[in-house]
């Protein structure tokens, strides 16, 4: 990661969706198979046809450096679109991260492989290779439309999305809320509370 990229996953996907509005969040749950782990990097998409990962075995020869590789199909189902051996292909590129709104299979060799996956499943039922899908074109993933080179974030909290042309203007937001929160939170460790802070004792003694 670098750059602008590093400095949104530093953040994290709840202060980045916070500072752009509420807007961008990926809305469904995603496994992180490698704890601790946070990424952000511009989407690489490869959109599968129904049950088929021919997309993802296309999209790895132009994946770049730094990029995340978000992996989608028409409906969401637990199919596997990729295990170890297509996984091993995306870090070898230089991919940040995977989402995979799907299954993914090998966990433990993916694990050791130490690329960062977020997926929806973790399920072994393998996918076709008969269908070529779509690469590089807007895919919608937990009813968040993502669009090629968009900034997809991911860690503990899942994942958000900022359009590639507000990746700054939410970047300067993001740092602003970040500061505020570094100051509460040096205020509540000293013992204040929140209900007085936010004003909320002050309104119920009015109302
Ligand atoms: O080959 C596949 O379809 C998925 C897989 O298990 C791998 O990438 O290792
Ligand atoms: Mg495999």
């Amino acid at each position: 990661m670098s750059g602008v990229y590093e400095e949104l996953a530093a953040l994290g996907v709840a202060t980045v969706y916070e500072a752009a509005g509420r807007q961008g969040l990926v809305d469904v749950e995603l496994e992180q198979l490698l704890a601790g782990t946070s990424v952000a990097g511009p989407a690489r998409i490869a959109a599968c046809a129904q049950d088929d990962n021919w997309a993802v075995h296309q999209v790895m020869p132009s994946v770049r450096p730094g990029e995340v590789l978000v992996l989608a199909m028409p409906e969401p189902r637990p199919v596997a679109l990729v295990g170890d051996l297509l996984l091993t292909q995306a870090k070898v590129a230089g991919a940040v991260g995977v989402m995979v709104d799907a299954s993914v299979r090998d966990v433990d060799a993916v694990r050791h492989l130490g690329l960062p996956v977020w997926a929806r499943w973790r399920r072994v039922r393998g996918a076709a290779k008969d269908s070529p899908g779509e690469v590089d074109v807007a895919v919608t993933v937990g009813g968040q439309r993502i669009e090629p080179g968009d900034a997809v974030l991911m860690d503990a909290d899942g994942a958000c999305v900022v359009p590639a042309a507000r990746i700054d203007e939410v970047l300067v937001a993001a740092r602003a809320r970040a500061a505020r929160e570094a100051t509460l939170r040096t205020r509540y460790e000293n013992g204040e509370f929140s209900y007085d802070l936010n004003g909320l004792r002050e309104k119920e003694g009015r109302s």
